[in-house]
């Protein structure tokens, strides 16, 4: 069996009296891209931002890289090496391309090769003929591209997408595919919630279904594609 870099068991979160997630299980082999899927409100960006501990669980155990995770501060779990990409986009407007990439930049762990702008540029070819422009005057998807390649100057062994391809023109959806495809050549392990089928399986090797803050199904991505039933009952509106 693959290595797990991050184990998620019995995760519970919620907002005030909202309990959202019931009890999530899931797990993320070194280098594996997964798709978190279900349909609106089953609970995938909270999933996120508990493991991320930008929402402080409420019981449940996160281990990453071999060690527990739950209850630490967001900063601290990043530093541990888990990259975490919001839906909204987190960059610097006033900044550059260049220097919001310098922002991200930390050392890569032993043994692996760091990321450096001129790296990233040959996965995000746009950013690099923007490098000097402020990111204020970049479009959204490009804004998307720009915080995800920040966070891989952070160097992380894996990395939380929440909703990549959501809003981009098309277009731009395949560069994000390739880029989360670099990704796993690189041996960066992702998770990422997706509500797009096409997407996900254009770059995911498995699928986990949430549905009322469970996780209710998972298999490998043919398997779902293959499989009406299950797309039906937990997928389509
Ligand atoms: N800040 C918040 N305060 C209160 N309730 C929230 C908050 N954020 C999310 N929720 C609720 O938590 C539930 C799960 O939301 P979540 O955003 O995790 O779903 P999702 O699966 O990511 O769906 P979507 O694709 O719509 O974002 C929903 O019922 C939502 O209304």
């Amino acid at each position: 069996m693959a290595e797990r870099v991050l184990e998620v068991a019995g995760l519970r979160a919620g907002y005030g009296p909202a309990e959202v997630l019931f009890g999530v299980d899931l797990h993320l082999a070194r280098g594996e891209v997964a798709a978190l899927m279900g349909r609106n409100g089953a609970g995938k960006s909270t999933t996120l931002k508990a493991i991320m501990g930008l929402l402080a669980p409420r019981g449940g155990s996160v281990r990453f890289a071999g060690a527990e995770i739950a209850g630490l501060a967001p900063f601290r779990i990043a530093r541990l090496g888990l990259g975490y990409v919001p839906e909204e986009r987190r960059i610097f407007t006033e900044l550059t391309v260049a220097e919001n990439l310098e922002v991200g930049r930390r050392g890569a762990a032993a043994g692996r090769t760091p990321w450096t702008p001129e790296r990233l540029f040959s996965i995000f070819p746009n950013l690099a003929e923007m490098r000097h422009r402020r990111a204020s005057a970049m479009s959204g998807g490009e804004q998307q591209m720009l915080t995800i390649a920040r966070t891989l100057m952070g160097n992380p062994e894996a990395v939380l997408l929440d909703e990549p391809s959501e809003g981009l023109a098309p277009v731009i959806v395949e560069q994000m595919a390739e880029a989360v495809l670099r990704m796993k050549q690189e041996g960066i392990a992702v998770l990422l919630s997706e509500q797009n089928l096409d997407f996900a399986a254009a770059v995911a090797d498995r699928a986990l279904i949430l549905e009322k803050g469970e996780v209710r199904w998972q298999g490998g991505m043919d398997d779902l594609e293959a499989d009406e039933d299950v797309r039906r009952a937990f997928l389509t509106v």
